[in-house]
């Protein structure tokens, strides 16, 4: 479980007032809201990349403020992908466990699983720079999933993407959540994916969580007309 509770911040003119969200364990939970509205920052927060100013934020009911950034058990993948330009697949992949200094064979093995189930071991030899978008966002991935996280967050991973590959990673994404059983929160301004890939969705909007529940509900039954409007369905026409 992940708990943000009455979380504030500011960063130069940017503040977010009193968030309270609540994701329980195993569920994959995707933000939505308009742009700047502070859903990076959240992932920020949870990751403890920022500390809030005011609030308190649970990792499994202990105080994140205790736990450093890498003892959290989080990967986060990001929009573009953030590889290490220098290294190549297999030891972009590999670098977490070589930090944590495991035996090689460990390391060998644990990395030729996720290649092999990401369909990118062909590309262990080559470099960041010669892959597509689609193949970077793989390894990415398979970067972040090598350590086992509980949590994995995820900033808008699949918008750089054509339609095609989206719908693959998509399916990829569905799966690793299944398998993995960790936690996902996940960004992103497309509706779609939201609806495929989520179990629970949260809207964001003015610095507030206005809704959380699961997108059937979410999409079919926005709780007031700034979320109705925000996700751009038409207003119910009642007759007197
Ligand atoms: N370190 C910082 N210093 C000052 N302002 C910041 C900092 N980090 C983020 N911001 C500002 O906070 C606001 C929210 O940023 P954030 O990236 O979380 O938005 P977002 O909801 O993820 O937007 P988008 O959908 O466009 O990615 C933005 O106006 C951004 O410029």
């Amino acid at each position: 479980m992940i708990a943000l509770k009455n979380v504030s911040i500011s960063l130069g003119d940017f503040s977010l007032k009193d968030v309270s969200l609540e994701i329980p364990a195993g569920e994959f939970f995707t933000i939505l809201g308009p742009t700047g509205t502070g859903k990076t920052v959240i992932l920020e927060l949870i990751a403890g990349l920022y500390q809030p100013d005011n609030g308190r934020i649970l990792i499994d009911n202990k105080d994140a403020a205790q736990i450093t950034p890498e003892k959290r058990g989080i990967g986060f993948v990001y929009q573009d992908y953030a590889l290490f330009p220098h290294l190549n697949v297999y030891k972009n992949i590999a670098f977490g466990l070589q930090l944590r200094k495991l035996p090689k064979e460990e390391i060998q093995k644990a990395v030729g699983e996720l290649t092999d189930m990401l369909g990118i071991t062909h590309l262990c030899h080559r470099y960041p720079g010669t892959l597509s978008g689609g193949e970077q966002q793989r390894v990415s991935l398979a970067r972040a999933l090598v350590l086992k996280p509980k949590i994995l967050l995820m900033d808008e991973p699949l918008s750089a993407l054509d339609p095609n590959t989206k719908k693959l990673l998509c399916q990829e994404l569905k799966r690793i959540h299944a398998t993995y059983q960790c936690t996902v929160v996940n960004v992103t301004h497309d509706f779609n994916e939201a609806s495929l890939l989520s179990t629970l969705v949260g809207i964001i909007l003015d610095g507030q969580v206005r809704q959380v529940g699961s997108p059937d509900v979410v999409f079919t039954h926005p709780i007031d007309p700034k979320v109705t409007s925000f996700l751009g369905i038409a207003p119910k026409v009642t007759y007197a």
